[in-house]
């Protein structure tokens, strides 16, 4: 168990995490160490966020000069969604003291096995199959309890981990008493509490399945500061962490995207070939709550839902598409404003993990054309805006995209 103890404004929370390392055998007790105190900063970033102090201080190890920089970085970046739906001034923000004396990796024999994090979703499937195609036998592993992972687990028949988080309950009482609330990095908290499992079980690698398409800001402030609800998803984030761990913790583990290059697009078409899955995957965020589920697999309403149904149609026929979310989304007129703001007219998309307009656009003009899917409600009722937006070619977004950390023997063409 790993317990993380923050305090704000005098009140004391703790979080935990229960990690399945029995059997394992740690290789590299140092290396371990470090990686707790990066998921104690990263995972701080909840508590952090309810008050906003202008201070931090830590008991116990604090974070080198460097380390400092790379937090602030993190809890800016990864918190301005929350800054800007709060409308509270990041320049204003406390920043990290930086009491630590610098912290140096070391080296760990870690045995050549990848660990796949899976969200239950389209993409860690993907990512898997591209590994499983290249001779790999991933484990893969879960943060939280969720059901729905753990049978998508089942069907992709992997041995399956999973990390159990509890958040402190004291959130929850401070939320309702008003406390700043609002999105957190959640994928730098979850990649910090694999970094720490990789090290206790023995992996050398953490294949995320983050998509290029994650690195679009959702919107620009009035400031043309970008402001991504999916930072900590994005390359650079990915970049930012990968120097972490080689500079903090051990050169040995690499953390990185093995979907680094792919859109949204390129991977719901590789998706629709991957059927065994169909019947029980879901990228609806309403099944990922921390008291459970609220929905069962699709709610069919919100901006997930409706980015992968549209993104999925172009390479899926209506009735194969209608049987995975039980309706025909595109041919619900009431929701046509829930389509129509993924093409980000205004300049700004949902907040939520969808992919670019310029795939969304790209999504509904093949759409436009296609026999199968042009006289679905919404499908017509929003092709004519399209005539006033700059729609890129569907084709040109499924190539891949050059920048990425993915190691050279994985890079043989899909
Ligand atoms: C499921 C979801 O979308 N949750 C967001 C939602 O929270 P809500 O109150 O409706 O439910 P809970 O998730 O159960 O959280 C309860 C409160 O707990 C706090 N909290 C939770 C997790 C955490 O790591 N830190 C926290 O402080 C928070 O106060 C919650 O209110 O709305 C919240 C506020 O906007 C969001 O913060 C919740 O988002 C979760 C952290 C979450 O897990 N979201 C993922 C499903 C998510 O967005 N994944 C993205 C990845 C983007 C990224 O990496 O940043 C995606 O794949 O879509
Ligand atoms: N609960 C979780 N436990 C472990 N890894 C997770 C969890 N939720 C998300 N991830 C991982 O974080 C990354 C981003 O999540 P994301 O939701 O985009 O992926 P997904 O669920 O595989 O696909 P989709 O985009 O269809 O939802 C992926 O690598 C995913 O596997």
């Amino acid at each position: 168990m790993v317990e993380l103890f923050y305090r704000l404004d005098g009140i004391e929370l703790q979080e935990r995490f229960r990690l399945p390392i029995e059997g394992g055998g740690c290789r590299c007790p140092e290396a371990l160490d470090a990686a707790l105190d990066l998921l104690h900063w990263t995972a701080g970033v909840s508590y952090w966020k309810a008050g906003c102090p202008p201070s931090i201080a830590f008991e116990g190890r604090a974070p080198d000069a460097w380390q400092a920089a790379w937090l602030a970085r993190l809890y800016r970046e990864g918190l301005a969604e929350f800054a800007w739906r709060n409308g509270l001034d990041q320049d204003a923000w406390a920043t990290f003291p930086a009491g630590g004396a610098p912290s140096g990796a070391v080296r760990c024999r870690l045995p050549r096995r990848s660990l796949v994090p899976m969200g239950g979703g389209k993409d860690s499937l993907v990512a898997l199959e591209r590994l499983r195609r290249r001779g790999e036998q991933p484990v893969t592993v879960q943060v939280g309890r969720a059901a729905l992972i753990r049978q998508v687990a089942e069907v992709a028949g992997t041995p399956h981990l999973v990390i159990e988080r509890e958040v402190d309950a004291g959130l929850a009482a401070l939320n309702r008493q008003g406390a700043w609330n609002g999105h957190v990095p959640i994928t730098a908290i979850n990649a910090s509490a694999l970094i720490v499992l990789a090290l206790a079980r023995g992996f050398d690698r953490v294949v995320f399945a983050n998509e290029h398409s994650a690195d679009e800001a959702t919107l620009h402030d009035e400031r043309g500061r970008p402001v991504n609800h999916q930072f900590s998803k994005s390359l650079e984030f990915e970049t930012m962490l990968g120097e972490w761990v080689g500079r903090c913790i051990t050169p040995d583990l690499s953390v990185f995207s093995i979907l680094r290059r792919d859109r949204e697009l390129a991977i719901c078409r590789e998706f629709a070939g991957l059927e065994r899955y169909h019947g029980v995957f879901s990228s609806c965020n309403r099944n990922f709550h921390l008291d459970g589920a609220r929905t069962d697999r699709w709610c069919g309403h919100c901006p997930k839902c409706h980015f992968v149904f549209l993104a999925l149609a172009p390479f899926m026929s209506p009735e194969a598409l209608t049987g995975i979310f039980g309706a025909n989304l595109l041919a619900d007129g009431g929701q046509l404003p829930g389509f129509r703001s993924l093409l980000a007219i205004d300049g700004a998309k949902p907040f939520e993990c969808v992919g670019e307009a310029g795939e969304a656009r790209a999504a509904l003009a093949a759409l436009s054309a296609d026999p199968r899917w042009r006289d679905c409600t919404v499908v017509s009722a929003l092709a004519p805006s399209l005539a006033d937006l700059d729609v890129p070619e569907l084709d040109r977004l499924c190539r891949p995209a050059r920048a990425h950390r993915i190691p050279d023997e994985l890079l043989a063409d899909d």
